[in-house]
């Protein structure tokens, strides 16, 4: 496997708080890596960390191949976007000029391409006008582009799409979608809007208090979430013996309702309940949203 970004035991302490405890993630080459958790969770912490805006105090992050620890490490960071809480870019300028500068501040010798970057986030028509009049939107998108003027493969995004529009949203995804299939460029996107994440993620990395709790591709979250039958019945008590010696990967859920996860047989758990005088009122199969998914991650585990 090809990871652009893994860390090892990274770890990040403000005064006694670990905003980053031990945190071992692992970004594969292509991906669309969500970085999920609750506010304060140390997204972007981790962020700040890998863009080298601060240092870590324990622990380390490879990146390309190379050890933050290296001299060399920019080399690294220099294939690398960002755009990190919000967008930087100068109100009083153009799109075309906040593109210039950023050419400049690089160090390109042309501006070879800028145009093209214009078009490729939807900023070509923009003419004189000014930053500070676009739609939240616009900047976002206007962010991207000033990280994408190096030509980096992999582009960090931290929470894209906070506060903006449906239209905004959307067009925000389709950017990250085209850019990641066309482009080859492998993102990195932290968010806690799980609805949105699930139309990109093709990999998922979980955070709380500062540790990465589960890291699973979205072709195994949605297979471990489709195995999922929501069953009613009249006697939980009943339900509870019954799946405990069916043994059945199950959830207690509330209004006498459980989640059975796995392969099982309705035949076979009827008539056991039948047999402890326990009505099995109703039966769907459910798709797990990545949401519940996440609840039951962070809400403690499933029994079995
Ligand atoms: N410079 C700092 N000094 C002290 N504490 C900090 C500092 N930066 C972050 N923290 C704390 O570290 C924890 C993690 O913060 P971080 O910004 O990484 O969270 P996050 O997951 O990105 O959340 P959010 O979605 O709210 O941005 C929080 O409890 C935050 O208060």
């Amino acid at each position: 496997m090809e990871y652009i970004l893994s860390t090892n035991g990274l770890t990040k302490t403000y005064r006694n708080y670990k905003a980053l405890n031990q945190l071992n993630m692992h970004v594969e080459k292509g991906s669309i890596y969500g970085f999920v958790g609750k506010n304060g969770a140390g997204k972007t912490t981790l962020i700040r960390l890998i863009c080298g805006l601060q240092k870590p105090d324990g622990g380390e992050y490879i990146l390309y191949g190379r050890k933050n620890s290296r001299k060399d490490i920019e080399k690294s960071r220099r294939r690398m976007g960002a755009v990190v809480e919000t967008p930087s870019i100068y109100l009083n300028m153009t799109a075309r000029d906040n593109l210039k500068e950023q050419y400049r501040i690089l160090g390109l010798p042309s501006f070879e391409g800028l145009d093209e970057l214009l078009k490729l986030v939807g900023l070509s028509d923009t003419g004189s006008k000014k930053a500070k009049n676009f739609s939240l939107g616009m900047r976002q998108r206007l962010g991207i582009a000033i990280a994408l003027a190096g030509n980096p493969d992999f582009l960090v995004l931290d929470e894209p799409v906070n506060g903006l529009d449906p239209q905004g949203i959307i067009e925000i995804r389709e950017l990250i979608l085209k850019l990641n299939h066309e482009k080859n460029i492998t993102v990195l996107i932290s968010s806690h809007i799980l609805d949105e994440l699930s139309r990109l993620a093709t990999h998922y990395g979980f955070i709380e208090n500062g540790q990465l709790i589960k890291e699973i591709s979205a072709k195994d979250l949605e297979a471990a979430c489709r195995k999922c039958i929501r069953v009613t019945v009249s006697d939980m008590e009943a339900l509870a013996r019954v799946l405990f010696q069916l043994k059945a990967d199950h959830q207690i859920l509330p209004d006498h309702q459980a989640d059975i996860f796995g392969e099982i047989s309705i035949s076979k758990l009827a008539i056991a309940l039948a047999n402890e005088n326990c009505e099995l009122l109703s039966v769907h199969e459910r798709d797990e949203s990545l949401e519940s998914y996440y609840v039951n991650l962070v809400g403690g585990g499933r029994h079995e």
